[in-house]
């Protein structure tokens, strides 16, 4: 290397440095887009008041926007206090949560406000059920990433499949880049003028 090539590249090094000492530099270790739409799947999920798995969903549109966000639950005005949330008994039986449940997936397309879900994307912790994937395949998302797949081999997550496959929606599980992220509302409380 020429002396003045590396020169060059010392003082580039250097310059970097008194950039990093005074903060002025992008923070690298902000939220990728996939883990921050699916983080904002986790968190709605945390409103379910489902005693044995939660869900939330989050549909975003072609410019990153969020355009809905859900979690399971009853529906509006059936309170989570007097319908069942005990799945034990016979699928038919009125005493099955299964009867009154709106998935989050459906929530989150309810709760478009109208908005046009034509090529969205959407961010589900559980992979969508048949009855889901029917609202999926009409509201004109394209594509699905999900955390969990756990009831894969139940016939109604193969007859989800089996309609995407037909319609090709894209579907895929996530991969995280980053294993967990912290919230901790006192690293907001006690923020200081820098
Ligand atoms: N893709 C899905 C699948 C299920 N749900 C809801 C329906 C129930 O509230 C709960 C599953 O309960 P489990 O059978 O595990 O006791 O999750 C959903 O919202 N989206
Ligand atoms: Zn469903």
């Amino acid at each position: 290397m020429s002396k003045d090539l590396r020169d060059d590249s010392e003082e580039a090094t250097e310059i970097t440095a008194s950039l990093n000492a005074l903060h002025i530099q992008k923070r690298q270790d902000y939220l990728q887009w996939d883990d921050y739409f699916m983080a904002t799947a986790i968190l709605s999920s945390k409103r379910s008041k489902d005693p044995s798995t939660q869900v939330g969903a989050c549909i975003v549109d072609k410019h990153k926007r969020i355009v809905a966000i859900g979690y399971n639950g009853f529906p509006r005005n059936c309170s989570d206090d007097v319908f069942p949330w005990s799945k034990d008994s016979d699928s038919d039986s009125i005493e099955n949560k299964n009867m009154y449940v709106v998935h989050a997936e459906a929530n989150a397309i309810l709760n478009g406000n109208g908005a046009s879900l034509d090529g969205t994307r959407l961010y589900t912790t559980l992979f969508p059920c048949n009855e889901c994937t029917k609202l999926i395949i009409q509201s004109g998302i394209r594509n699905i990433l999900y955390i969990s797949d756990k009831y894969s081999d139940k016939p109604t997550y193969r007859a989800s499949k089996r309609m995407l496959n037909a319609v090709g929606i894209i579907y895929q599980q996530h991969v995280p880049t980053q294993r967990q992220i912290v919230i901790n509302f006192d690293d907001f409380t006690q923020q200081q003028p820098k």
